[in-house]
């Protein structure tokens, strides 16, 4: 990889997300109910997020001391600190500690555990440099056995300008038709599996291994050939209820796209993407639903680097710095640049087809 603008902050992400990732194989090798538990909003939440937020802050902090430390995060530990949680943040207190002494790191007090997670409270902005944390994203694909991404990006005034994603399950070789949908390379347990991509601004993506602590070293690029509309994949949510499978349906309908697409959970479909496994990226959630930063930040570099563009349903770019959300219109699309016109084409002319 060259030596970037962001380099410290690239390797310090890295080694971040591979130590959270380490925590989340552990716990998705003995989950169990109980240490399922749901939030407001009926998400899942487990002790792998909580862990896996807890190990990124300190990691980050303890690679660049001299840096100040903001970020924005999608756990906090409000619901830890009730009294009948006592018993899940032993538990947590357990699996973050079992990580940090195999590194030869000190212990840490159930107290500073729970600060370290509600260190990501920050509100971000386009002042300033913020990390942008999704301990795991795709939940309900890492209890399902499934897909998931520890997502780490980095804010400076409010453009992304680093960006890693830790996917512990996805193959090494690209998915391919026969893999089916939803990856199911990853149930056989044969696959050989674990990639992590990073990408900072203007320097390229990068892919490699999860394993180990060298750099992610292979640079992608996305399928810059779109000749033959029919043998183009799209990707989208294994979720229903995350994104409108009819509505992505019949823009694919329009944009010519005959392949079934594959449903992934969480932003392993950016990596996916960013190394070719498919053309396109197409999310619609319900009216009213709003995206979070942390969702999408690091994949939004790690695809933009591999040469696509990422956009809301308008064809608008992604503002990442005006907060916790993202205010954006009708859905979220990527594909490679020569694409992303006639996509976004597509997806106004079914929006005008639905009025
Ligand atoms: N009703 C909804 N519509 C769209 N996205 C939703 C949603 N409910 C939850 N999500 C988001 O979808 C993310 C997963 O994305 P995907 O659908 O690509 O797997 C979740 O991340 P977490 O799993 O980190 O909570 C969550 O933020
Ligand atoms: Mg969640
Ligand atoms: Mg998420
Ligand atoms: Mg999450």
């Amino acid at each position: 990889m060259r030596t970037t603008g962001h380099e410290p902050e690239l390797q310090a992400a890295c080694k971040a997300v591979r130590l959270a990732a380490g925590l989340c194989q552990r716990v998705q090798q003995v989950l169990k109910d109980d240490e399922k538990t749901n939030k407001l909003d009926a998400s899942p939440v487990t002790i792998a997020d909580y862990g896996a937020q807890a190990l990124v802050a300190w990691s980050l902090q303890q690679s660049l001391p001299q840096q100040k430390f903001s970020m924005v995060a999608e756990e906090d530990a409000t619901d830890l600190r009730k009294e009948d949680a006592a018993d899940m943040v032993s538990s947590l207190s357990k699996l973050v500690n079992a990580v940090l002494t195999e590194q030869g790191a000190d212990a840490l007090r159930e107290g500073q555990i729970l600060d370290l997670i509600d260190t990501g409270s920050s509100e971000g902005g386009s002042q300033d440099r913020h990390w942008v944390l999704d301990p795991i994203d795709g939940t309900r694909g890492f209890v399902g056995m499934r897909q998931y991404a520890i997502c780490l990006g980095l804010l400076d005034a409010g453009k992304v300008v680093a960006g890693v994603l830790g996917c512990p399950n996805l193959p090494k070789a690209a998915i391919t038709d026969a893999d089916g949908l939803a990856g199911s390379a990853l149930r056989s347990g044969k696959a050989d599996v674990g990639c992590l991509f990073a990408a900072s601004r203007g320097n390229g993506a990068f892919v490699g291994s999860i394993a180990g602590d060298e750099m992610p070293s292979t640079r992608i690029n996305v399928q810059e050939q779109y000749s033959k509309p029919e043998e183009a994949r799209f990707m989208e949510s294994f979720e229903s209820r995350h994104s409108d499978f009819n509505f992505s349906g019949r823009v694919a309908q329009l944009l010519g796209v005959t392949k079934p697409p594959l449903r992934l959970d969480s932003q392993v479909k950016y990596g996916a993407l960013a190394r070719g496994d498919a053309a396109i990226f197409m999310r619609f959630p319900k009216k009213g639903y709003r995206e979070k930063i942390w969702d999408h930040c690091a994949g939004a570099v790690i695809v933009e680097e591999a040469g696509a563009i990422i956009s809301d349903a308008a064809g608008t770019p992604l503002d990442f710095g005006k907060g916790r959300f993202l205010d954006l219109q009708d859905g979220i699309i990527a594909a490679p640049a020569s694409i992303h016109p006639a996509l976004v084409k597509a997806v106004q002319e079914a929006l005008a087809q639905q009025e």
